[in-house]
């Protein structure tokens, strides 16, 4: 039988084992967090401030390097490849931040181009060109997100909600087999909130993505997630379908801060 994490082959496109993060000032973000994401599901992160979130996302995308544990994506062992190789395996894996973090004065089709970079790393990208052969593509990822209308708008134009999408086309279109979301709801409206949960659990049923989302709303956690990781203090409090999950679990892992706070 298939276990969590593990698409209905048995792959599993992210495992993530024993791993461990100690910042140079003595704080250890992380020890010892075990999860796993396959293709098709939906694996939401959540945890209090401080708890490790965004250190297990940048930990795994290696904009840090761990202190310990294994990454492996795509079968791939991340933790222990660099330079070149660290960059062709990175290709697996899109990442979706907090603001969309798009160029403003250009485009919204150039900001969708410039996510297929990766694959043509002769492209002066600093004169500003853009390989024209990934402009169909890139009009098919807007086209997903339902912004096709917009390909020729300045990026500093959009919603927050219209950006965030058009990050998450920039993030397709370096065909990545995993989604790592950082807080991608936390500035936006309830409205386009749900927008960006429907299409990031559209992106996973229908496309076979595993998308890995950090948030810090329980309520569309349960509704949206396929598995819920309770994150504390660096820890695994708990791993489980979201459809499984009582309240009492979600509300301890925020416990421990009220406390401090009413303290
Ligand atoms: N570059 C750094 N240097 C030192 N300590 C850090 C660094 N980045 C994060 N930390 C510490 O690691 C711990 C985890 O931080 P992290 O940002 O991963 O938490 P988080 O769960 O994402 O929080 P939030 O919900 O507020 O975004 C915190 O104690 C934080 O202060």
């Amino acid at each position: 039988m298939a276990g969590a994490g593990a698409g209905p082959g048995g792959e599993t496109l992210l495992r993530v084992r024993g791993l461990r993060m100690r910042f140079a000032g003595g704080t250890a973000a992380l020890d010892g967090v075990d999860l796993s994401v396959g293709p098709g599901e939906l694996v939401i992160v959540l945890g209090s401030n401080g708890s490790g979130k965004s250190t297990l996302l940048r930990c795994i995308s290696r904009l840090l390097h761990p202190t310990g544990g294994e990454i492996l994506v795509a079968g791939q062992n991340l933790s222990r490849l660099e330079g070149a190789a660290l960059r062709r395996a990175r290709q697996a894996l899109g990442m979706i931040f907090q603001h969309g973090n798009l160029v403003r004065r250009r485009s919204v089709l150039a900001n969708v181009v410039s996510g297929s970079l990766g694959r043509h790393p002769g492209i002066r990208t600093s004169l500003g060109l853009l390989p024209a052969g990934e402009v169909p593509a890139a009009l098919g990822y807007l086209r997903e997100v339902g912004l096709e209308h917009l390909a020729q708008r300045r990026a500093s134009t959009l919603s927050g909600g219209q950006a965030q999408r058009v990050a998450i086309a920039r993030a397709l279109a370096q065909r990545p087999r995993l989604l790592l979301a950082d807080e991608p709801v936390a500035s936006l409206d309830p409205e386009a909130a749900e927008e960006i949960m429907r299409l990031l659990r559209r992106l996973a049923k229908e496309d076979g993505l595993g998308v890995l989302c950090v948030l810090h709303q329980p309520e569309l956690a349960v509704r949206y997630a396929d598995r819920i990781v309770g994150l504390q203090h660096g820890r695994v409090l708990f791993d489980q379908p979201a459809g499984e999950l009582a309240e009492a679990p979600i509300d301890r892992l925020y416990e421990a801060k009220t406390q401090a706070q009413a303290a």
